[in-house]
């Protein structure tokens, strides 16, 4: 999965003008999916999404705010089935300022995705003013607990550092769990993370910056998406 939501987030990573053919690269790359914004779905072709899936990020923020992580929705499940959707995702800080807000808007989203049928992923971070090791395993599982026991279908959370902290998560884990890429990191570190990652029992990942900003996009994806599938060897998954 490659997210695109930063431009609300923290601005631009991707020109404009280049976001559908990065979009186009990443469908002939093995990608599973892309999160995208509603509005980005103005420049970005439908043909893409014949073999691969469009997610419509709901969440918002930016880091121009009073407080950074106080998300909030944007759209609506009904308004992202409309726009050809194939799942929706949510974004919720856990331990940040107004978390009561993210946690009932997540509820809310799931009780829409239930009706729409429409598959519901969940962005979990640990993130607040008290959160001291946002990578802390339990820190981690407990905001994956919150969105199983509220209804996602699948979450995206931080990595928590090694695949011994990984099977920690995803053992507790009631739903599939996806990694983030984080912060640009050098390729191969990229890579050996994805791998510890996979060893622990992560279901998947949601690379973003790592791959929108590499040097070439669409080599780094189809890495990627050749370790996630199998394709390649990451070592044995780890019990
Ligand atoms: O899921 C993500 C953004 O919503 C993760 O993005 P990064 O891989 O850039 O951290
Ligand atoms: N959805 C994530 C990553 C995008 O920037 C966030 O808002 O922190």
């Amino acid at each position: 999965m490659v997210p695109l939501d930063h431009a609300v987030t923290t601005g631009p990573i991707v020109p404009g003008a280049r976001l559908d053919h990065l979009v186009g690269q990443l469908a002939e790359c093995g990608v599973d999916a892309v999160v995208l914004h509603k509005g980005c779905l103005r420049r970005v072709r439908a043909e893409h999404f014949q073999g691969m899936s469009l997610i419509v990020h709901l969440s918002a923020s930016t880091c121009r705010a009073a407080d950074p992580d106080a998300k909030y929705l944007v759209a609506t499940v009904a308004e992202a089935v409309r726009l050809g959707a194939d799942a929706v995702s949510v974004h919720v800080n856990v331990g940040s300022r107004d978390e009561a807000r993210q946690i009932a808007d997540l509820a809310g989203v799931a009780e829409a995705c239930d009706r729409w049928s429409v598959p519901l992923l969940a962005m979990m971070y640990p993130r607040g003013p008290a959160t001291r090791d946002p990578r802390d395993p339990a820190l981690i599982a407990h905001a994956v607990a919150i969105a199983a026991d509220l209804g996602a279908d699948i979450v995206k959370t931080v990595y928590p550092g090694s695949a011994a902290a990984m099977r920690d998560v995803t053992r507790a884990a009631g739903v599939p769990v996806l990694v983030a890429g984080g912060p640009q990191h050098a390729a191969g570190d990229l890579l050996d993370q994805i791998g510890a990652a996979l060893r622990g029992g992560a279901a998947g990942v949601a690379i973003g910056r790592n791959i929108a900003l590499a040097d070439d996009p669409a080599a780094t994806a189809r890495k990627v998406a050749d370790l996630v599938h199998g394709q390649s060897e990451p070592e044995a998954i780890i019990q």
